[in-house]
């Protein structure tokens, strides 16, 4: 696992520490922008350098002018104040085609359900600037234009509906995108190694996977795995992100010269953007702590039924999560009732796992609301069992090479470490005895799920084919709520084989990489 360099709120360091990161690990360079201030919105014509038409034939004589008026966009020549073409601003979309190029196009009205575009003009800027400022000034136009279309008949304005924000809190949802909008935080992410080279190696093992194929990125934050996938020879790929990353991640990708022809970075929702195409292959990276944390597993399967042409990729294509009775004394003293995150040893586990499959091909979103794992172990060990320890893994199931990023205790670190749900009372087991239970997870409105974990000891011995059950303790424990345990040493105790402090050393170089920034980088278990 790299260790993170001091951080620093200065967006020009932080810029430089990602792309150093992003040419070591991709081998791909990128210019460095200034970064965007915020605009206001205001009535503004645009001097583009020219436009032309996809579907009539003709274009406009230069100068041509771009105008925002009211609910309409139109481009025409500078003389004429009526515009040759019209969009209506609430069904058109704007892509960007390259640095100073971008697409127009408007749906038609909506037939059979299924969404066509009937219009489109290609639109040449005179510079890169006046492209971002165009983009910029689209953006607030069509806020403008959703906010005065949701006007109720008694005045009050709703904000627009979608499949998100009937089911997430707004004020969840603004901390959420407000988190992910801040490059520190998409570092945090870059720089974890066995993730983000996990996904480098299974895009690039897999490339015949991407190769003149669409490519959707959903959730595409920096637009690093977008990257990968313009890398790894894909024909087109739509980097969907719903935070201000996206305005970052359009510089990022413009500013590389040999895949920004390739990328279009949409802001927005994947539950409500268009997209003027279907996706060969999804590509993205939606775990939470536990895997489900965030809720984004929902985003992942709704972009799925929406963009992805029926039995196309999905990477990674499954995941599993894992569950094992654990016994930690020193933890149940610090904290009980609780989750608890941090990486643990291995040999705290009292019986082998179990896991939970989620299949992304075929998973429908409702059935990520709710989960009821019964839980059935054998004790390989006399002990106090404190609770239930739990990590995940996905599969990237590519046509060359299937390959899986865990984040199993023992394995090599990554920032999700690993999951314990804390017992509020331990429950006692013999070698051999059998460990029944539940774990009833419910998805909330704050992005997260409420925990209901039961463990019983069952009868073991003479009678223990009666199946009574000896011992139970259950919990109830908030996913969004854990607790952070990244700076406490954990004095486990070493087999003869392990070198004196060998553990305490790792768990001291993890301590200086994220002391300072747990309680902040680990506030959303990204
Ligand atoms: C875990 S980050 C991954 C970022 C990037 N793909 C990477 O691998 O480094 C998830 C990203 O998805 C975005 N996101 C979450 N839900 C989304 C949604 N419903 N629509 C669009 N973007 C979303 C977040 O803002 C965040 O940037």
């Amino acid at each position: 696992m790299a260790v993170a360099p001091p951080l620093s709120s200065d967006a020009g360091t932080e810029l430089s520490y990602f792309t150093n990161f992003i040419s070591r690990l991709g081998r791909i360079s990128l210019i460095i922008l200034t970064v965007m201030e915020n605009n206001k919105l205001k009535e503004q014509d645009f001097l583009v350098a020219s436009i032309s038409q996809l579907s009539i034939s003709g274009s406009a004589s230069p100068p041509v002018v771009a105008r925002f008026r009211s609910d309409s966009l139109l481009f025409g020549s500078e003389s004429d104040s009526e515009g040759a073409v019209q969009f209506d601003l609430s069904n058109c979309q704007l892509y960007k085609l390259g640095s100073a190029r971008s697409l127009c196009m408007s749906e038609a009205s909506d037939t059979n359900k299924e969404k066509s575009y009937s219009r489109g003009i290609t639109i040449e800027f005179r510079n890169e600037e006046e492209s971002t400022a165009f983009h910029r000034a689209f953006e607030q136009w069509k806020k403008e234009v959703a906010v005065q279309g949701s006007s109720l008949p008694n005045g009050i304005v709703s904000s627009s509906a979608s499949k998100f924000d009937d089911k997430i809190e707004a004020s969840s949802a603004k901390m959420y995108f407000h988190y992910y909008g801040q490059l520190l935080h998409q570092q945090n992410m870059l720089q974890d190694y066995v993730r983000t080279g996990s996904y480098y190696a299974a895009v690039l093992e897999n490339r015949i996977d991407f190769t003149d194929r669409v490519v959707v990125d959903v959730g595409a934050g920096s637009g690093i795995l977008s990257l990968f996938a313009a890398q790894a020879g894909a024909k087109h790929v739509y980097a969907v992100e719903a935070s201000d990353m996206a305005d970052y991640a359009n510089k990022l990708i413009s500013g590389n010269p040999s895949f920004s022809e390739k990328i279009t970075v949409i802001k927005g929702k994947v539950e409500d953007v268009e997209l003027p195409e279907k996706a060969d292959i999804l590509i993205s990276e939606p775990m939470g702590t536990l895997l489900i944390n965030e809720r984004m597993l929902e985003s992942y399967i709704i972009a799925r039924d929406r963009f992805l042409v029926p039995k196309g990729k999905m990477f990674p294509t499954i995941g599993r999560i894992h569950m094992a009775p654990f016994s930690d004394e020193y933890l149940y003293i610090e904290i009980a009732n609780k989750p608890v995150v941090d990486a643990f040893d291995p040999r705290l586990l009292v019986a082998p796992a179990i896991s939970h499959v989620i299949d992304f091909t075929s998973a429908k979103e409702e059935d990520l609301y709710e989960f009821d794992i019964p839980l059935r172990f054998v004790s390989s060990t006399g002990t106090r069992v404190h609770g239930l320890a739990c990590w995940f893994d996905v599969l990237f199931d590519g046509s060359t090479v299937q390959r899986w990023l865990t984040t199993a205790p023992g394995a090599p670190t990554t920032h999700w470490y690993q999951l314990r749900c804390v017992l509020a009372q331990p429950i006692y087991v013999m070698p051999g005895q059998e460990i029944t239970g539940r774990l009833h997870m419910v998805a909330h409105k704050a992005q997260s799920y409420t925990l209901n974990l039961t463990l019983s000891a069952k009868m073991w011995g003479p009678g223990a084919e009666q199946g009574g059950i000896l011992q139970t303790s259950s919990g109830k424990l908030d996913l969004k709520e854990p607790y952070y345990r990244m700076s406490q040493p954990q004095a486990y105790p070493m087999s003869q084989d392990q070198q004196p402090n060998q553990l305490l050393q790792t768990q001291d170089l993890q301590i200086q990489s994220h002391d300072e920034e747990a309680s902040d980088l680990l506030q959303q278990s990204m």
